[in-house]
């Protein structure tokens, strides 16, 4: 037999499934991610922390975890909901099922929802806050409990997923039968400042030949004023950017002196620092297939993305222009500043899980690295 679960939300509504995963309780703000694969890496995202992620793809775990896809050293998400979960899986990279893997992270899930009613409540109401239980309460207790889920901007969530120590990133590329490939990046050195940095845009430095210097963002200042690395990468990462202050005082200080990207979170924190103003967007965007275009060429990528925060167009000052747009809201996507070597994408070029049309945004920034450090 399948032990019950509740999914409880702020408005009222509940749906009744069943557990997988941990047992007990847990609370967040619910979003959606519409990726049709990629779950392993969706759920080591540590921009996922303090949300609860409900995939709108109906079979989830039919090809089970492996040691491999992570994104972070472990399950970063607060909750996982979904239509159908696969026990069973049939992978020749896999070692463990889903239901093992977040039983082991201690993370709780619930299955046999109708997603798409939640889904579709979650568009109209905007993000929502909610609680899933395996404990056996009732659905007024579950309701009540959602309705007192802190305000995820009222949360420190960067303290709870970026590094203590600096350290070096040694892994590149992934291939076939060798797996990933170390690399020992020469020159140019980037610094990444790490408010729950992705793996992947790890990798995809490591590949572009640059030495990567992984730095916890409280050090990342007396770091760069101590190393000189040839240039600063603001990484993505959860909760609400206007609460980085460390990151703003940051591109504030180095804007000009060395080349700067900013990731996600990142580019919300060069916004801010160049003084723009960011807002919520009322349910954001997460998934694999988000166009974006690219004002200057015309051209059109399709890109992987986990934001709920955005950059107002309108509050942009005149040096910084905008680069690319959302197609689908026409959001903020990109922006640079028009004099100094600063530029920030919102959406994730590393992908993970995602199309790849984005990858040459970091050879772009190593090469600016490169001439900085020459
Ligand atoms: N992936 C990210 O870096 C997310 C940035 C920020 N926490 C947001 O939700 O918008």
């Amino acid at each position: 037999m399948k032990k019950k679960a509740i999914l409880a939300l702020e408005d009222g509504t509940y749906f009744l499934g069943y557990s997988f995963g941990a047992e007990g309780e847990t609370q967040g703000e619910l979003v959606f991610n519409t990726s049709m694969t990629g779950y392993q890496e969706i759920l080591t995202d540590p921009s996922y922390r303090g949300q609860i992620v409900v995939m709108t793809y109906t079979q989830i775990g039919n090809y089970g975890v492996n040691e491999e896809d992570l994104e972070s050293g472990k399950v970063q998400v607060n909750g996982f909901v979904v239509k159908e979960v696969f026990f069973r899986y049939s992978n020749w990279r896999a070692t463990k099922s889903l239901d093992e893997y977040l039983k082991e992270n201690g993370v709780v899930g619930i299955a046999g929802i109708d997603t798409r009613a939640l889904v579709k409540k979650i568009r109209e109401h905007g993000v929502i806050r909610g609680v899933i239980s395996t404990n056996n309460i009732t659905p007024e207790e579950a309701v009540k409990k959602a309705r007192q889920v802190p305000d995820i901007s009222e949360l420190d969530l960067i303290q709870e997923v970026s590094t203590r120590e600096s350290y070096l990133w040694k892994q590149g590329e992934w291939r076939l039968s060798e797996g990933y490939i170390e690399t020992e990046g020469e020159k140019p050195t980037v610094a990444v400042v790490d408010f729950g940095v992705k793996f992947n845009i790890l990798r995809r430095l490591a590949s572009e030949g640059a030495k990567v210097v992984v730095v916890p963002p409280e050090e990342a200042f007396d770091f760069a004023k101590k190393e000189r690395p040839d240039a600063l990468f603001l990484s993505n990462g959860p909760g609400d950017p206007q609460r980085v202050v460390e990151g703003i005082r940051l591109v504030r200080e180095f804007a000009g002196k060395i080349p700067i990207l900013g990731i996600c979170l990142g580019c919300q924190i060069v916004g801010l620092a160049l003084g723009g103003r960011t807002y919520k967007l009322k349910f954001g965007h997460h998934g694999g297939n988000h166009p974006v275009k690219d004002l200057k060429t015309g051209k059109v990528e399709i890109t992987a993305q986990n934001h709920n925060f955005a950059i107002d167009p309108d509050s942009l000052p005149s040096e910084v222009e905008i680069t690319h747009i959302n197609l689908l809201d026409e959001t903020v996507e990109g922006i640079r500043h028009k004099e100094l070597p600063i530029f920030a994408v919102q959406y994730h070029p590393e992908n993970s899980p995602g199309p790849h049309d984005s990858y040459y945004l970091f050879k772009a920034f190593v090469d600016m690295a490169k001439r900085a450090g020459q």
